[in-house]
C-alpha cells in the first residue's frame, strides 16, 4: 500500500478509498480527486480537507425544491444554513454567559464540522443568542479544581476549537453582539472579518493577566496576526478590556454597527467576500495562517503538558479561585 497524500481525509470524495491522486507513487489508472487541488502551491497547507467550492452554494440540483433554510441545534448552538445563500449562522446560547466549558466546545467543534462537510456551505457567521454576552472565555469551573486528565482533555478542546477555526475554509465572520472576554475574544479574532454593536458597555480582549493566568502562544500570535505587536503586547501585558470604541480604533474589531443592523450587516459583508473565487480565496488565507496553524499543530502536546502544570500550580488554582469569587460577590 503506498503512502497517502498529507491532503487525504474524510473531506475527500474518495475517502475513505484513497484515488489514485490521493496515494503517493500510486501506478493505478488516475481518477482525479478533487480534494487535492493541483492549484494548491507546494508547503501552502490547505486549510480544512474540504474540496474547494467555487460558487457551489449557487448550484441547486435539478428539479429539487429551493430548500431555503435548515436548521439544527443540540443544546449550546443554533446553527441555521440558508442553502440559497449558502450562508450559516452559528448562534450561542449557553446561559448565563456562554462561557466555553468541555460541553460546549465539543459541540462548537462539531457543528462547525458538519457545516464543513456540508457542502451547499461556504461562510459561518458567528453571533450569540444571549443579551449583552458574545461569549466570557473559557469556562473557569473547568480549570480549578479538577484532575491532570480533566485539564488535557478540556485544553485539547480548546486547541480543537481555535484550529477549526483559524483553519477553516469557510468565510468566518464574527458579529460580537455583547461582551467578549479572553476565550470570547480568540473566536472573534480567529474569524476573517469582526464587526461589533456600537455600545461603549461591550468590551472585548485578553484580559488573562488579570486573572493571575498567561495567554498561549498561540492566542497571542492571533492577536498579533489582527492588531500587530505594539498593540498586542501592551494590551495583553494589561489584559486589557477594550469598550468597543477602542477596540475598534485599535483595530480588535473592523467595524461598529448599532445593534438593530449586525445581523444585516454581516450578511452584507459575507455577501462581499462570497463574491470571490472560493479556491482563490481560500489558498490566500492558508498562505497567511499557515506558519501560526503549524506552530500549534507541531507542538500540541508539549502545549497541553504546559497547561496542565500551570494550571495545576497552587498559586495559579488560588488566583482562578479568587477571580470566580469576585465574579460571584459581583453578580450577587
Ligand atoms: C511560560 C508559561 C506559559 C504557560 C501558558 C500555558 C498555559 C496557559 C494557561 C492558561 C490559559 C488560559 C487562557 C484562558 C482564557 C479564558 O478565556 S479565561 C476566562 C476569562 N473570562 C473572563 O474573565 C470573564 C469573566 N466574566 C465576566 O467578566 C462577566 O461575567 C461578563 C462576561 C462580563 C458578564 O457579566 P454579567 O452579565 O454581569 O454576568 P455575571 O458576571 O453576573 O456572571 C453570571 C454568572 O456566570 C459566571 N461566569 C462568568 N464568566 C464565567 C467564566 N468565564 N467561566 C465560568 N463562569 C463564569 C459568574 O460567576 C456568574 O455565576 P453565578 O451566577 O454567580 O453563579
Amino acid at each position: 500500500m503506498f503512502p497517502v497524500s498529507p491532503n487525504y481525509g474524510s473531506g475527500c470524495p474518495c475517502f475513505p478509498t484513497p484515488c489514485a491522486q490521493a496515494v503517493l507513487g500510486s501506478t493505478s489508472t488516475p481518477v482525479p480527486c478533487p480534494a487535492l487541488p493541483a492549484c494548491v502551491p507546494p508547503g501552502v497547507l490547505p486549510l480544512s480537507r474540504r474540496p474547494p467550492a467555487w460558487g457551489r452554494a449557487a448550484r441547486q440540483p435539478p428539479g429539487l425544491p429551493l430548500a431555503l433554510a435548515r436548521a439544527f441545534s443540540n443544546n449550546k448552538i443554533l446553527v441555521e444554513l440558508d442553502e440559497s445563500s449558502g450562508v450559516a449562522t452559528m448562534k450561542f446560547k449557553s446561559p448565563p454567559v456562554n462561557s466555553l466549558s468541555l460541553d460546549f466546545l465539543t459541540e462548537f467543534c462539531i457543528s462547525l464540522e458538519k457545516l464543513e462537510n456540508n457542502r451547499a456551505c461556504r461562510g459561518v457567521i458567528l453571533t450569540s443568542a444571549i443579551p449583552k454576552i458574545f461569549s466570557s472565555g473559557l469556562d473557569i469551573t473547568e480549570m480549578c479544581g479538577k484532575s491532570t486528565e480533566h485539564y488535557a482533555e478540556f485544553w485539547r478542546a480548546v486547541q480543537e476549537m481555535w484550529l477549526r477555526v483559524y483553519g477553516c475554509n469557510m468565510v468566518m465572520i464574527a458579529a460580537v453582539n455583547g461582551s467578549s472576554p479572553a476565550g470570547g475574544c480568540l473566536i472573534a479574532l480567529s474569524c476573517d472579518y469582526r464587526i461589533m454593536v456600537d455600545n461603549p458597555k461591550f468590551s472585548i480582549g485578553l484580559n488573562e493577566t488579570q486573572l493571575g493566568i498567561v495567554a498561549p502562544f498561540w492566542f497571542k500570535d492571533t492577536f498579533v496576526n489582527v492588531v500587530g505587536q505594539r498593540i498586542a503586547e501592551r494590551s495583553l501585558q494589561l489584559g486589557a478590556l477594550h469598550p468597543a470604541p477602542e477596540a475598534l480604533k485599535l483595530g480588535v474589531v473592523d467595524e461598529l454597527v448599532p445593534e438593530e443592523k449586525l445581523q444585516e450587516r454581516a450578511a452584507a459583508v459575507m455577501a462581499q467576500w462570497l463574491a470571490l473565487p472560493d479556491h482563490a480565496r481560500q489558498i490566500t488565507k492558508s498562505m497567511m495562517r499557515k506558519t501560526v496553524l503549524d506552530r500549534l499543530i507541531s507542538h500540541r502536546e508539549e502545549d497541553i503538558q504546559h497547561f496542565i502544570s500551570f494550571t495545576s500550580k497552587e498559586s495559579i488554582q488560588k488566583s482562578l479561585r479568587m477571580y470566580m469569587e469576585m465574579l460571584r460577590k459581583k453578580s450577587g
